[in-house]
């Protein structure tokens, strides 16, 4: 199964290819990053809830041609011929995810049909779909197969820090028995870094090591009702924007000193989820892109201890993979017709199988 997992960052795509034992345990076979070609990145972030919808078409179609690149990429630096490969799980492009709208909507882009055409291989997509449908807020699935990657025999918190975070709580034996969107993750800081250096993001929060962090801005952004609102909850990456930062933040501050305060709003917002609602673990792994910045790595490790900070990478599943390996189990499921509880985590009401199938 090929896990295709483009997310909120926007840098572009994650490929895993991945074999599955008879219980369902995951083995990396092979792996890609395929970095979006440019413009397309400005052009996704351009996008807005009155957007034409000629552009979102147009995106749609040419997503499906980026991520047919990336599986043809895939397969030639893993020598994977087709017929060994047993779909492709996509997640797509989110543009737009509001589950407290009336009626509740997600929005993943990047036009499954296309990609089974292009490449010859069936296609799952859509899994937050059924999710929504069923009464879930959609996001986040990560907990069911972090629950399958990292479950062990003591309780354990596994985080993702992509452009916006969440957690997921293990109990000892491994069950998923919560997970959510704890605030923004990679976004804030990115934008900042690309607003005054210019560049995608702040290598190993060197530029935040740079400053200092304003304790004031940052209990100001703290305040914010997002991070009190009990689970389940989920987040549009558009919530924590650079719109939303000026809104609390005085005109005098150094650049450097924002960047290292949202920096600490990021460590903090998520460890204080993890206080109140991460079930005492014994550790917390943490995945995703922001587990490879070592300044953010060094305030999360320094605000958890003694309870420990483990990396994905660490424990044998590259940190920056885990996402796109847990879509690859999530259409593995689907192929399955599995029946997913996410009743805790989501709060759908029932058990539902999640994605739809694109034949090839
Ligand atoms: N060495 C590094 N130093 C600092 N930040 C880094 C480093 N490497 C990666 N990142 C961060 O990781 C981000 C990419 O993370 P990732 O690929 O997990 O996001 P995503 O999958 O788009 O997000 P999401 O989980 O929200 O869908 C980059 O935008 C950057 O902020
Ligand atoms: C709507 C959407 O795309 N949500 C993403 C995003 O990126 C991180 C966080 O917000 C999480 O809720 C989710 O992705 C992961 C893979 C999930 O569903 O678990």
């Amino acid at each position: 199964m090929i896990g295709l997992m483009s997310g909120t960052s926007l840098d572009g795509v994650d490929a895993a290819l991945v074999d599955f034992d008879a219980d369902g345990q995951p083995a990396l076979a092979g792996h890609i990053h395929h970095a979006y070609p440019s413009g397309l990145a400005d052009q996704l972030r351009a996008v807005h809830g009155d957007s034409p919808l000629r552009t979102v078409l147009m995106l749609d179609a040419r997503l499906a041609e980026v991520y047919a690149d990336t599986v043809s990429a895939l397969r030639s630096a893993t020598g994977a011929a087709r017929g060994s490969v047993d779909g492709i799980a996509l997640h797509g492009q989110t543009l737009w995810h509001a589950p407290a709208a009336d009626p509740p909507v997600t929005c993943q882009i990047g036009d499954p049909s296309r990609l089974a055409e292009a490449t010859g291989i069936r296609v799952i997509a859509d899994f937050r779909q059924r999710d929504l449908a069923a009464g879930g807020e959609g996001a986040p699935l990560a907990p069911l197969f972090h629950a399958a990657l990292f479950g062990c025999d003591h309780r354990r918190c596994v985080v993702n820090i992509g452009g916006v975070a969440n957690v997921s709580v293990l109990a000892a034996g491994g069950q998923a028995l919560g997970g959510f969107d704890t605030g923004p993750g990679n976004t804030l800081m990115d934008a900042w870094t690309r607003r005054h250096l210019g560049a995608a993001f702040d290598q190993d929060g060197r530029w935040a090591a740079s400053g200092s962090v304003d304790q004031g801005l940052l209990e100001a952004l703290l305040a914010d009702p997002y991070f009190r609102r009990p689970p389940p909850k989920s987040i549009d990456v558009r919530s924590f924007d650079l719109a939303w930062l000026a809104r609390y933040r005085g005109t005098s501050e150094r650049p450097a000193d924002i960047q290292a305060t949202l920096l600490a709003l990021t460590a903090e917002s998520l460890c204080a989820a993890i206080d109140e609602w991460g079930g005492a673990p014994e550790d917390v792994v943490v995945t995703g892109g922001g587990a490879l910045n070592a300044g953010l790595r060094r305030a999360i490790a320094g605000r958890l201890a003694p309870c420990p900070l483990r990396t994905g990478d660490e424990l044998g599943v590259p940190a920056s993979l885990v996402e796109a390996i847990g879509f690859a189990w999530l259409g593995r499921a689907a192929l399955r017709r599995d029946r997913l509880d996410l009743a805790s985590i989501t709060g759908a009401r029932r058990p539902v199988p999640l994605g739809g199938i694109y034949p090839a």
